[in-house]
């Protein structure tokens, strides 16, 4: 008897623990349910049918290479890739303010958010929904099959138990049989049960090890969509969606959803037939007393069900508030060095103790309700089984039952105890599976606004790289009123070096982006070689296309490997090839000068290089693309005077027969073009050679210059 109260006890320690499992990852999950809700109601809104989404192209067929071969999708590599997805070229670190993280988005924006938007759970899931989450459980049916089939077992040795148990007891309280006979019984039949537990036991464990292993392929599976889905994704995408967002999609929904199909399910499976084992075991064993318990189960039920939505209702404010305070510490540690240059370490642990004793204080609410929720229902639970003892009591006196009889029914109650608990949570894992799942949709069916690998391709001896701007107008999609360009027209030359200045934020590098296509015009046409870029195939059009950027973003993997990552296929690059690429680009000595040479590894994890360094790494990598066209963004401007020539003698090889755009600032790179475009006022100002433009006393080119030489010399001055 104590042995089935200490059992009831840990049926709510089982509980009680689930529940603290899900505490600071689940409510996290919960709340990121009820962002699908609102998604869903957004779709509805906008009329947007969700259908069956396409099979997305392996990642192999949308990414020209991986930075390191065989490396595995791993969080940190794939939050490096969506990161570096964003932009081209790197810009100062501005924090979003704290008030920020809850802000809506620009207009016309499918940015989620992660702060405090006010959802509902979702209680009702569309049939097609459903049928794509079973989907995803399809190519796992036979191993899943195999797992409900044990799961079958080892319920049906779980619900036996009680029965037989109840047996045992009866065969020691035996009244008329002389011991030595008991003795026989008793050993024969703890034998039997023996043999039987063990084949429970070891079906459970079977069960589990398939529900688990089937578990992680349907996740491995979703997350290699979900991650091809979203490189495939145009840049302006990337613009409108936080990195963390897309992290999270990738690692948390997935998990959700194959938790949700797998483990979930079933314990869902089994909770249903234990439920209906138990009851009807009950029934069977003695079904006064059956009646009388379930008389008991349903108010009980009500009451725990009530109080358990409004502690989840409690609980994710308590996530909400969590998430804003996670988020400002991610940003923090990621821009460290913003930080401390700054000297805001104080500032900044102020603002987040704020976000922290926010979190204490929902937290202090929460454990209250909670610390009264699992009060209530164990008490709830221990009375059931008193009244069943009573009850059970006078039937036993009353010669209606045995004390076996009445040891099973205490167990079949304990048992049908813990179904109906986890049959709750079941429902709501169900649901956070579904409001992941709809996320996920939602991503995988985007289509990216342009194709990432259509349309017309050019034999290599056809490309002459002559670009051409016709009337070109452009706003970034997400500040659509704020025009970047107005009917700009400019003319590159094949073979020629083309430098463009102008202002800061006059669209030097936005001029850039549009040419490798990562944003097209909203009216005019930008021109290859005659053909209009958006006919050109644009994965092949990339890989003619070779940059340099002010700040080059290099992966956390060896030099070797960034270097071999600018070729088109980095399996078939030799090391001579990309010992050559250094040599020409002034990396090979220092490279050979680290312990490891080619093989260190840099990034964030690895060696940390000068931004000079950086350069000529990016440089070797660029000609190891060996491109036609070559895109220079203030590639020199950030450095010494050492770096910027050893940069600035390896970008003058690499610019050798190739057509050449260069944004600049310094008049040594401007002096190497055949023209100088000035931009100005959302459009070419001037442009032409730059002796002519110098000449021009009154003209841009020549203001911008003594500008900058009177700045100079400022500088200097001040140094002084
Ligand atoms: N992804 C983006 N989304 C929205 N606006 C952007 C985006 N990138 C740049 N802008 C805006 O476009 C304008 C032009 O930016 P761009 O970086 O092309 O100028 P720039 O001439 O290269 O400036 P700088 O010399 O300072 O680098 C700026 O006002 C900038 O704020």
């Amino acid at each position: 008897m104590w042995l089935l109260i200490r059992m009831s006890g840990r049926s709510h320690g089982v509980h009680l623990s689930k529940l603290r499992l899900t505490q600071p990852r689940m409510l996290w999950l919960e709340h990121r349910l009820t962002l699908s809700a609102a998604l869903r109601r957004k779709k509805q809104l906008t009329g947007v049918k969700s259908g069956v989404h396409p099979t997305p192209r392996p990642l192999t067929s949308v990414l020209p290479c991986s930075p390191v071969r065989g490396l595995s999708v791993l969080p940190s590599h794939t939050s490096n890739s969506i990161a570096r997805a964003r932009t081209v070229t790197h810009t100062p670190v501005a924090f979003a303010s704290s008030s920020a993280a809850s802000t809506p988005t620009p207009a016309g924006s499918a940015k989620t958010q992660t702060g405090t938007e006010k959802e509902q759970t979702p209680t009702t899931v569309p049939l097609e929904d459903v049928k794509r989450i079973l989907g995803l459980a399809h190519p796992e049916r036979w191993t899943l099959a195999a797992a409900v089939g044990f799961l079958t077992v080892s319920s049906a040795v779980t619900m036996s138990a009680p029965f037989l148990l109840g047996k045992v007891i009866d065969t020691i309280y035996a009244t008329g049989a002389d011991t030595e006979t008991m003795a026989a019984s008793l050993t024969s039949l703890c034998i039997m049960l023996t043999g039987v537990f063990l084949c429970g036991g070891a079906a459970n464990a079977t069960r589990v090890y398939l529900m688990q292993i089937s578990g992680q392929r349907i996740v491995r599976n979703l997350r290699t969509s979900v991650f091809s889905s979203i490189l495939r994704q145009e840049v302006a995408f990337f613009d409108r969606n936080r990195t963390g967002e897309l992290i999270n999609r990738l690692s948390a929904d997935t998990a959700v959803v194959g938790r949700s199909i797998t483990d979930n399910l079933s314990d869902g499976l089994r909770a249903v037939a234990q439920a209906a084992a138990g009851v009807s075991m009950m029934f069977y064993v003695s079904p006064s007393l059956a009646s009388f318990v379930l008389l008991i189960v349903p108010p009980v039920a009500v009451l725990a069900v009530g109080y358990g939505r409004y502690l989840r209702s409690i609980s994710k404010r308590t996530q909400d508030a969590l998430a804003q305070a996670t988020q400002l510490a991610e940003e923090r540690i990621s821009n460290m060095r913003t930080v401390r240059a700054f000297g805001k370490e104080l500032s900044e642990v102020n603002t987040y103790t704020q976000k922290a004793d926010e979190v204490l204080s929902l937290a202090r609410k929460e454990a209250v309700l909670r610390a009264g929720f699992f009060g209530v229902t164990g008490l709830s639970g221990n009375l059931m089984i008193l009244s069943v003892l009573y009850k059970g009591g006078l039937l036993m006196a009353s010669q209606h039952m045995t004390v076996g009889e009445l040891s099973s029914f205490l167990m079949y109650t304990f048992w049908v105890g813990i179904s109906i608990a986890g049959l709750s949570s079941f429902y709501s894992e169900l649901m956070k599976g579904f409001g992941a799942g709809a996320r996920l949709w939602e991503l995988l069916d985007r289509k990216p606004e342009f194709p990432l690998n259509e349309g017309l391709v050019l034999p290599p001896d056809q490309l002459k790289g002559q670009l051409e701007f016709c009337d070109v107008s452009f706003a970034y999609p997400t500040r659509k009123e704020a025009p970047i360009f107005q009917n700009l027209s400019l003319l590159v030359p094949a073979g020629t070096i083309m430098a463009v200045v102008g202002s800061s934020g006059s669209g030097k590098s936005t001029l850039v982006s549009m040419l490798l296509r990562l944003y097209d015009p909203d009216a005019g046409i930008i021109n290859i070689d005659g053909h209009d870029i958006r006919d050109l195939n644009p994965y092949w059009l990339r890989s003619h296309i070779g940059t340099v950027s002010q700040e080059p973003v290099l992966f956390s993997c060896s030099i070797r490997d960034n270097i071999a990552y600018g070729a088109g296929d980095p399996d078939a690059v030799t090391t001579e090839d990309i010992y050559r690429a250094a040599r020409v680009a002034n990396a090979y000595d220092f490279i050979q000068a680290f312990p490891k040479g080619f093989d260190t590894i840099v990034g964030e994890k690895g060696v940390l290089l000068s931004g000079g360094q950086k350069q000529r790494i990016a440089i070797a990598r660029a000609l190891l693309k060996n491109p036609k066209i070559l895109l220079l963004d203030e590639a020199t401007s950030a450095l010494d005077a050492e770096n910027e020539f050893l940069v600035q003698e390896a970008l003058e090889r690499l610019m050798e027969g190739r057509t050449v755009v260069i944004i600049a600032h310094r008049l040594s790179t401007i002096q190497n073009a055949n023209a100088v475009a000035v931009l100005d006022q959302r459009r070419v100002a001037e442009c032409g050679q730059h002796t002519e433009l110098l000449s021009n006393r009154q003209g841009l080119f020549r203001k911008l210059m003594e500008k900058q030489a009177f700045l100079q010399e400022e500088q200097k001055r001040a140094l002084c």
